[in-house]
């Protein structure tokens, strides 16, 4: 009889990999493992691209989780199945604030859930909050290195192109909100309840009251303070997760 694989990150049962890095981006994942001692491809199905390699020693796992909360709690779910015990996301965002510029990351204390993934689960009376130690290590790393980042709520959402956007904005800014991306919440709230220890890392990628997609665009070609970014929340997630050995 051939593996147990999980059917849709194509990972078997048996991995034995307890740290996962979680980009949406699957040409995220494949910049995340050049990082990676001995990088190998376990699998590319659907969103879900996946290497393993090691960091400082550690086996760890980058996968990448899709764009929106239900590719993102599918991952979590079938991750957890196969014995992932700690995510970091190192995702992208808009700012909601001007203190956070292009290529700063943003450590996510807690999200906003206004997406409907996380609702499946839970109640929206039950918070979708990163793990303390997690998040604790992540702004360590992050701060060691001496990366700009600053830490706060994003608002997790599910339709990038409203028409009532700028509004909803600043409404969600006038509330201390500092970013704004699509999957935290599921992760946060998925990950707590199954029992997986979560943090989310955002690059930003579109200013404050920008324009989103001609910024968003700027990003996938490479513009410089955000590949940057990129390259630091990878480093901090890395640096995060194999912290919490021993
Ligand atoms: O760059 P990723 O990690 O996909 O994150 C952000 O980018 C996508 C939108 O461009 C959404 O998935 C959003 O959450
Ligand atoms: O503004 C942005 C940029 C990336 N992702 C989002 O969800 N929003």
């Amino acid at each position: 009889m051939g593996e147990n694989k999980m059917p849709h990150i194509q990972l078997p049962e048996n991995l034995g990999i307890r740290y996962a890095v979680l980009p949406g981006d699957p040409a995220r994942a494949e910049r995340a493992a050049c990082y990676l001692k001995d990088a190998k491809l376990l699998a590319f199905n659907r969103e879900y691209k996946s290497y393993s390699g090691l960091w400082n020693g550690v086996p760890v796992l980058v996968m990448s989780t899709g764009m929106g909360g239900p590719s993102m709690a599918i991952a979590v779910e079938e991750l957890r199945k196969i014995g992932v015990e700690a995510a970091v996301r190192i995702g992208s965002c808009g700012a909601l604030q001007p203190e956070a510029g292009v290529g700063d990351l943003v450590m996510v204390e807690a999200a906003v859930r206004d997406e409907g993934t996380s609702l499946g689960y839970a109640p929206l009376s039950y918070p979708a909050v990163a793990d303390h130690r997690l998040l604790t290590a992540c702004e360590e790393s992050a701060r060691e290195a001496g990366y700009r980042c600053h830490t706060g709520i994003a608002r997790s959402h599910d339709c990038l192109y409203r028409d009532d956007n700028p509004a909803i904005y600043e409404d969600w800014a006038r509330k201390g909100v500092l970013a704004s991306d699509m999957e935290t919440a599921a992760l946060f709230v998925v990950g707590r309840i199954r029992g997986m220890r979560t943090a989310s890392i955002l690059n930003v990628v579109a200013a404050c009251k920008g324009n989103v997609a001609e910024h968003i665009g700027r990003y996938v070609d490479g513009e410089t303070l955000t590949a940057q970014g990129e390259e630091h929340e990878i480093l901090t997630a890395f640096e995060a997760l194999t912290k919490l050995e021993g």
